[in-house]
């Protein structure tokens, strides 16, 4: 399995033309302020949006794909946690198509066990966000694209989320995550690819990438031994 290679993607709400590539194996952290385009991208990656630019998945141009087969190899979670159906949490992972054996190993994964039977509009937001991420994981897919997988959730459970991560990237799938913590993108990530305003500022090794220069330029912030600040204007 190649990479999933996008290649001059326009969207609306992007600015020009985009390019942008996962290999198997890899975690890649998208990252960029609020309104940069992170969805879009991610959005326009998983086949939800139509317009310019080629995206190829492994040997395949993702649009000679049936719905099917795009659903098989690419596993989408967008950011919202919020549930229009009163169903279980099983139920709800089961939406994936696995068999009911992999549904109580995924909530196992994501610590949601106890919770199985639980209908998820009666879960707190974090716990609902890890049925849904289990949801998305169940289904082992090869390229995973998910929009803040750690919104929302509790410093411990923002840990077993990147490590369940990179227990993906180890099987071979590859994955491109979008964060606003970005400690957890620098330690976890193997590449960060950074917005704004619609376009790719910077793509590569996050110290490379989550430099001074582009934290003051991109997010009007600064590091030191006390955390994050603004930086001066
Ligand atoms: N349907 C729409 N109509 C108008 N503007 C839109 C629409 N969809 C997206 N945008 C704009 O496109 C820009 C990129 O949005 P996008 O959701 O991709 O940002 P993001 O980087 O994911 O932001 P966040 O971190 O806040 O989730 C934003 O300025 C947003 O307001």
């Amino acid at each position: 399995m190649s990479g999933l290679v996008a290649r001059g993607i326009a969207r609306p709400y992007l600015a020009g033309v985009l390019d942008i590539a996962v290999a198997p194996g890899e975690v890649v952290g998208l990252i960029g302020p609020n309104g940069s385009g992170k969805t879009t991208l991610l959005r326009a990656l998983a086949g939800l949006s139509v317009g310019e630019g080629s995206i190829v998945v492994g040997d395949k141009a993702l649009d000679a794909m049936t719905s099917s087969e795009r659903a098989r190899r690419i596993a989408y979670m967008p950011a919202g946690r919020r549930v229009d159906w009163p169903m279980r949490a099983d139920d709800i992972v089961a939406l994936s198509g696995v068999d009911a054996s992999r549904v109580a190993e995924t909530l196992a994964r994501v610590g949601m066990s106890a919770f199985a039977g639980r209908r998820v509009d009666t879960l707190s937001t974090g716990e609902r966000a890890r049925v849904l991420l289990a949801r998305v994981l169940a289904g082992r897919a090869d390229w995973l694209l998910l929009d803040e997988p750690t919104a929302n959730l509790d410093p411990g459970h923002e840990l077993d989320v990147l490590a369940m991560l990179r227990a993906e990237a180890t099987r071979g799938a590859g994955v491109l995550a979008s964060f606003h913590n970005l400690t957890l993108a620098e330690a976890h990530c193997d590449r960060c690819v950074l917005m704004a305003g619609g376009r790719i500022v910077a793509d590569g090794a996050p110290g490379a990438v989550l430099t001074e220069a582009n934290l003051a330029a991109v997010y009007g912030i600064a590091r030191d031994g006390a955390g994050w600040r603004r930086s001066a204007s």
